[in-house]
């Protein structure tokens, strides 16, 4: 589904984001990616989209190459791709439905779209969206009216109204409280089990990581140094990953 073939990306100031990194995501895994600050987590992930390019290999998504692409063809790939962000990315002063509405422009003509005329079908679309992250009845509320969790639900119900295949999120809890991240962790995993869209989450509490991944990928100094299941995944492989001990600040804890 998600292919990383000799995939290195160095920066201008020559700071190395990614060092040879080849692997398979397949169709339906949440992967969850791990390692330090600077460790090459926001760039692996951004590069699946091209928000960043990358400096050799390729990477394709359901089998077309990403790096390749351009144009047209560009915008279909990414099409496929919803991503969730830190900051939620709405658009504040409009209301919960405009935002997931902001989904389906990929499928329309830019015109349409900068007038905010969306076919019928799109709305249905938007509201079942919002539906599946349980919020339908925010749906003409303004964004900025909703708590950071709302928001974040109605993020991935952009993505949701998108049809996106896969779905990134860019530590999506972040910015959250305890319960609330959970709610929201529990969402993309419902939505990653229930529709099968590959999920790659960028994650800093290691604990939540063994909690709802499929698979845990570890990075450090931009390269994989860790690919394997939440069980392989003990403290002491993650201390292994970390150069160092886990810190209680990567522990979300015991809320539940
Ligand atoms: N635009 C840039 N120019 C130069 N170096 C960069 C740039 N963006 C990131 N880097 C560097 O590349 C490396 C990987 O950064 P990246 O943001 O991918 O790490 P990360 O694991 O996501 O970190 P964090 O958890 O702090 O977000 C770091 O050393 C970082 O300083």
């Amino acid at each position: 589904m998600i292919e990383f073939d000799h995939v290195s990306k160095v920066y201008p100031n020559g700071t190395v984001g990614l060092r040879d990194i080849n692997l398979t995501i397949k169709e339906g895994e949440l992967v969850v990616i791990v390692g330090l600050s600077g460790a090459g987590k926001s760039t692996f992930l951004r590069s699946i989209n091209r928000l960043n390019e990358i400096s050799s290999g390729e990477i394709r998504v359901g089998g077309q190459s990403v790096t390749r692409a351009a144009g047209r063809q560009l915008r279909l790939i990414r099409r496929d791709i919803g991503m969730v962000f830190q900051n939620f990315n709405l658009i504040k002063r409009q209301n919960v439905l405009s935002n997931v509405l902001s989904g389906r422009v990929g499928y329309h003509s830019t015109l349409r779209t900068m007038l905010g005329w969306f076919p019928k079908p799109d709305v249905a679309i938007a509201l079942e969206a919002l539906n599946r992250v349980n919020i339908r009845e925010k749906a003409y509320v303004r964004a900025d009216q909703l708590s950071g969790g709302q928001q974040q639900r109605v993020s991935i119900a952009r993505a949701l109204a998108q049809e996106a295949r896969v779905i990134l999120a860019d530590e999506p809890v972040a910015s959250l409280d305890p319960l609330t991240t959970r709610q929201v962790m529990d969402d993309l995993k419902r939505i990653n089990r229930e529709m099968n869209i590959t999920t790659v989450i960028n994650l800093h509490f290691i604990d939540l990581a063994r909690e709802y991944a499929t698979r845990i990928i570890g990075l450090r100094a931009g390269e994989v140094v860790f690919d394997g299941t939440p069980e392989e995944a003990t403290d002491e492989v993650l201390a292994g990953i970390y150069g160092r001990p886990v810190l209680k600040d990567e522990l979300l804890g015991g809320v539940s």
